[in-house]
């Protein structure tokens, strides 16, 4: 695949074996300003990509560009256009979401005042603002979520990579988020995301990349997966439960079941 100038995030024939492979000749593009959804059943390799294209752990084969960057050559550079948001999220729990913001601000070397402007706009966006000179110790698992989000924004990144954002977030947070990333969307920003909610998926995506067992078996917009599904699968989940069935691994190539359901 060559490199391609309006690519935020390209992936190139990545490859990672543990005892088996876990993800295995994957190849994606996200656009610049587009809303990538990564959906497969639990233990595709969806993290196990995201953390290879974070930086986090070393791929095997492959290769990934970050708005141009070869992240595996310049590791720093790639890192200064990315944020990058786990499932589970670390904050210190000694300081408030405040410090923390200024903290991070502090690592990537923001002024001051910006790194002040910035924290307050970001705690309000994501409702945390009559929290901000509270300890996050105290905090629930889906503030203190919002607090890690919050952090990994605050460098203004172009391209940000979830993993499940809004696993543990109650509807009102849950809303929040998807209001900053849309917005930030809306700036020409672009996400990639994993998530297993695929009506998030479905409303919220631009376009969807379906993996199993490592590689990329379905890819497009809604209205693309759509077509190609056989069956007639009208919701997400329809379509999603088509291409992976109840149980991906029951195939032997998952080539062969795109052949066999979406070409
Ligand atoms: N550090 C590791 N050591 C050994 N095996 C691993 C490691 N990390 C992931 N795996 C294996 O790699 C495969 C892919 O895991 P991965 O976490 O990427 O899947 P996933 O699609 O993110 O799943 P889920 O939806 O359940 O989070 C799985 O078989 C998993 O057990």
């Amino acid at each position: 695949m060559p490199s391609s100038s309006n690519a935020a995030l390209e992936i190139l024939n990545l490859h990672k074996r543990f005892s088996e492979p876990a993800v295995n000749d994957l190849s994606l593009k996200v656009r610049k300003g587009e809303f990538y959804a990564l959906l497969g059943p639990n233990g595709a390799g969806k993290t196990t990509t995201l953390r290879m294209v974070a930086g986090l752990l070393q791929a095997d084969a492959g290769a990934v560009r970050v708005c141009g960057i070869d992240a595996f050559a310049d590791p720093i550079a790639a890192k200064q256009v990315l944020a990058w948001v786990p499932d589970e999220p670390m904050v210190y729990d000694k300081l408030t979401p405040l410090e923390y913001l200024e903290f991070v601000a502090g690592l990537w070397s923001m002024q001051p005042d910006l790194a002040r402007f910035k924290a307050d706009s970001l705690l309000d966006a994501f409702g945390l603002a009559p929290h901000a000179n509270e300890r996050c110790g105290g905090f629930s698992k889906g503030m203190r979520q919002k607090v890690a989000l919050a952090g990994a924004l605050i460098h203004e990144p172009r391209l940000i990579i979830l993993d499940e954002p809004l696993t543990g977030l109650d509807a009102g947070s849950a809303r929040q988020v998807k209001k900053v990333l849309t917005g930030l969307v809306a700036q020409g920003v672009s996400i990639i995301m994993t998530t297993h909610i695929l009506e998030v998926a479905e409303r919220m995506a631009d376009r969807i990349g379906i993996i199993a067992r490592g590689q990329l078996v379905a890819e497009g917009t809604l209205e693309e997966l759509r077509q190609r599904a056989s069956a007639g699968g009208h919701s997400l989940e329809d379509i999603f439960l088509e291409i992976v069935g109840g149980d991906a691994g029951a195939h032997a190539n998952t080539a062969e079941l795109l052949d066999e359901k979406v070409a």
